[in-house]
């Protein structure tokens, strides 16, 4: 499930904060989004997922235009691990990962068994299965986000946005849920804070400052002295590191 944004715009209330962004991401391809605290990573995935529209610019799936698009039909193809997600009602765990099978229904239709089985698995996936009766507010960041993994893999979209999808997770399901969702050989588009997390798991990187696309590349290619120097202002020694294969960032104080 192709994913093409030429030329996105985006204001908000008159300020420009999104620039003449233009990115692809290719069927199966795992790509990060990185930029600095307020480079408007959240504000172009907002575009992408719909809760913004673009003021220039097109976004398309597999060549189709979204802004012509139901909902239904962006969300039959498109699944969003969003940041922050907070519901008004309390709903049951399981409730929420079922909120992942609407798209895939008309609006009287009841759950089946199959989406019974579905919402299963995907609390199986993430590793929370003994959550599913619980209360949604009772649970820690952590849960929650794989709560929200969960809800996002139930919906079987072939493109998957994930906003900061690990950043309330401890290393271990850090690297648990990154490896899960490279192995469904979706099309995935993320941003990511942890750079070595990205350096391992991303087939491309975008690097997005002050609203515009900076660099892109292979994480060989991006994560290098200069950018980190440029963009984020740190000091930094890129390795190879002998056992992935992959750019190993030790930042120096
Ligand atoms: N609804 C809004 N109203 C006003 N300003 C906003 C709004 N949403 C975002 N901004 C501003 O746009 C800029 C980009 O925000 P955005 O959340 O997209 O950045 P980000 O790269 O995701 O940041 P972070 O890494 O901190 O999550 C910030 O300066 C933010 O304050």
């Amino acid at each position: 499930m192709e994913l093409k944004l030429t030329g996105v715009t985006c204001k908000i209330q008159d300020i420009t904060i999104v620039q003449d962004v233009s990115l692809e991401v290719k069927d199966g391809e795992f790509v990060g989004l990185i930029g600095p605290n307020g480079s408007g990573k959240t504000t172009l995935l907002k575009n992408i997922y719909r809760v913004y529209s673009p003021c220039q610019g097109v976004i398309s799936m597999m060549g189709e235009d979204i802004s012509r698009q139901s909902f239904k039909k962006t969300f039959r193809n498109m699944s969003v691990v969003a940041q922050e997600i907070t519901h008004d009602f309390d709903f049951i765990v399981r409730e929420v990962v079922m909120m992942g099978r609407t798209p895939h229904k008309s609006i009287l239709e009841q759950d089946t068994e199959e989406d019974e089985r579905i919402v299963r698995e995907s609390l199986a996936e993430v590793g929370i299965l003994e959550l599913m009766d619980r209360h949604y507010a009772t649970l820690s960041g952590g849960e929650k986000q794989r709560v929200q993994v969960a809800r996002a893999l139930a919906q079987k979209a072939q493109l998957l946005i994930m906003d900061e999808p690990t950043n309330h997770l401890d290393i271990a399901y850090k690297i648990q849920i990154m490896k899960m969702v490279k192995d469904l050989g979706i099309t995935v588009l993320t941003t990511l804070h942890d750079l070595n997390i990205a350096a391992l798991y991303c087939d491309r990187i975008y690097v997005l400052s002050e609203g515009r696309i900076v660099g892109q590349g292979t994480p060989e290619a991006v994560l290098c002295p200069e950018m980190l120097a440029k963009v984020f202002g740190v000091a930094a020694e890129v390795s190879v590191h002998p056992m992935t294969k992959k750019p190993n960032i030790t930042f120096l104080p």
